[in-house]
């Protein structure tokens, strides 16, 4: 069996879940969960609080701050997923310099049931409509030799379990 920590990335637009199904799949692996928004400077809190997508400069530093915490949990020995949008492929680059064996599963969705589910939501800063057609210019889908790409139409539990099986992760 593979002992050596695990380094999982749940991935997508805003609304698709990554909160949600990244702390249920932490839980499945016993792994420490963390929400890549904590992480956001407040300068990009408040351009996105004023309605403005965040730009490449922006996610630069957060994204070196989130490969650092990869590269810490490994070197501690300890399992985490964290969930954040990882739009374009050079940011996820950026994210495997701390994790180079990164498990990355994509929730995919349109832009219908993403709208939905942000709807659904409250007491969260991100809210605009034009901020998720942002993200959905900016995504750059990853292929399946990158990632488990998931719908998020099915039960938070049954994206847990086949991303676990595709992966042929077992904790
Ligand atoms: N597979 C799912 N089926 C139904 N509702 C979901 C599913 N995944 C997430 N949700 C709900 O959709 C909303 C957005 O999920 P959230 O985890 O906040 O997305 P993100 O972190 O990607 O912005 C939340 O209300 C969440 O409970
Ligand atoms: O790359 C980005 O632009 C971000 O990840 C970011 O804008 C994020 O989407 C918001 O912080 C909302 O958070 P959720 O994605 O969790 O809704």
């Amino acid at each position: 069996m593979n002992t050596s920590p695990l380094t999982l990335l749940v991935m997508g637009v805003s609304g698709s879940g990554k909160s949600h199904i990244g702390k249920l799949l932490a839980q499945a692996v016993h792994a420490e969960f963390i929400d890549a928004d904590d992480h956001h400077s407040e300068n990009s809190i408040a351009k996105m609080a004023r309605g403005e997508p965040l730009n490449d400069s922006d996610r630069q530093g957060w994204l070196l701050t989130l490969a650092d915490l990869y590269r810490d949990y490994r070197a501690q020995g300890k399992d985490i997923v964290i969930g954040c949008s990882a739009l374009k492929h050079r940011y996820r680059d950026v994210l495997r310099q701390g994790a180079p064996e990164l498990h990355i599963l994509y929730l995919h969705g349109s832009r219908t049931v993403l709208l939905e589910r942000l709807g659904g939501r409250s007491g969260h800063f991100f809210t605009g409509e034009h901020m998720l057609n942002s993200q959905l210019t900016d995504l750059e889908m990853p292929d399946e030799t990158e990632a488990v790409r998931l719908d998020i139409r099915q039960p938070p539990e049954q994206i847990v379990a086949d991303f676990l099986s595709r992966s042929g992760i077992q904790r």
